[in-house]
């Protein structure tokens, strides 16, 4: 008997549905500001031409037009200065057509990101990582009505809330510290409105089983292939995979996996599929954060 054999014992936490709801909602929010003559605009700024990047960029722009938002799109070779990049940072701070914008990432080693983070109009940060937002998530002002939020993190929380997965109380262990996604998740969780308990596992934690054996809920977004075991997991768990590694299967062609085993689908009670899962949730949560940066902008 294989894997494949039996249905799955889990749930799916179904990202590209949620997406498509949120997608649906903000849509109406965009009629909304472009019937008092405010146009959102996204704008992307990729350097280099790695593919995954370009796709991601490429997808950004195809969910715009899908909810009426308009694209601003600046493509750089990876031979860029620092200065030159900074400069069309300086450009989209001031275009008036820009509500909001994202630097693609990674950028190329002789970039330092976190200059180019800080460069960012925080009112335009649409990635909610300039140090000011992510300061204010520290702070536990960050939200929808006064600063963005991460996009990874807030489609985490949204597709876990919209399946009615009860959080408060729950021990959550996230894996993986990267600033993009397990460090502001873990601040997130712990707000007073969602209330979980957070262990934040990452290279130097010692046993990792042992960890996933207490976890009600498991976030994965180490980056790693079936790094997380499922005969780790407790028996239903709530499982989200949100890594993206690419591998090659059998006969050669590449396909995108994730952090979690897929028996996993034997054991955990929920499970979102990779790809499939938070991925269109990151991507919608972008669309969100232009949506109410025009919205504040609007007043
Ligand atoms: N400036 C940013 N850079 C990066 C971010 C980010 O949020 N802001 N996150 C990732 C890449 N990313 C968005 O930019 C992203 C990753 C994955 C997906 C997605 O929809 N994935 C699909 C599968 C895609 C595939 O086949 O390759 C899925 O999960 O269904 C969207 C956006 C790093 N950089």
């Amino acid at each position: 008997m294989n894997l494949y054999s039996t249905p799955p014992t889990s749930r799916v936490l179904d990202g590209k549905a949620t997406a498509a709801q949120i997608k649906s909602e903000l849509t109406e929010r965009v009629s909304v500001l472009k019937a008092k003559g405010i146009v959102p605009g996204l704008g992307t700024v990729l350097v280099g031409d790695d593919p995954g990047s370009k796709w991601y960029v490429g997808g950004k722009h195809k969910d715009c037009a899908e909810v009426g938002i308009e694209s601003i799109r600046r493509d750089l070779p990876d031979t860029i200065s620092q200065e030159e990049l900074e400069a069309v940072l300086d450009e989209l701070n001031a275009d008036p057509a820009c509500t909001g914008y994202i630097v693609q990432l990674p950028l190329p080693k002789h970039i330092d990101t976190n200059r180019i983070l800080e460069k960012i109009d925080p009112a335009k940060d649409a990635d909610g990582l300039h140090p000011m937002n992510l300061g204010r998530l520290v702070l536990n002002v960050g939200g929808p009505l006064d600063s963005p939020l991460p996009c990874t993190p807030h489609g985490c929380v949204e597709l876990l809330l919209r399946h009615d997965i009860e959080l408060a109380g729950k021990r959550v262990l996230v894996v993986g510290r990267g600033v993009t996604v397990g460090r502001p998740l873990g601040l997130l969780l712990t707000r007073k409105t969602i209330n979980a308990t957070v262990v934040l596992a990452h290279t130097g934690t010692l046993d990792l089983a042992a960890e996933l054996r207490e976890a009600d809920v498991v976030i994965a977004a180490a980056g790693m292939p079936h790094m997380i075991k499922a005969a780790d997991l407790k028996p239903g768990a709530v499982v989200l995979d949100v890594g993206v590694s690419r591998v090659e299967d059998e006969d050669g062609k590449a396909r995108v996996t994730g952090d979690v085993e897929p028996e996993a689908r034997n054991v955990a009670s929920w499970l979102s599929p990779n790809p499939g899962g938070v991925g269109p949730m990151t991507r919608a949560m972008l669309l969100a954060n232009v949506v109410e940066a025009a919205e504040r902008q609007a007043g």
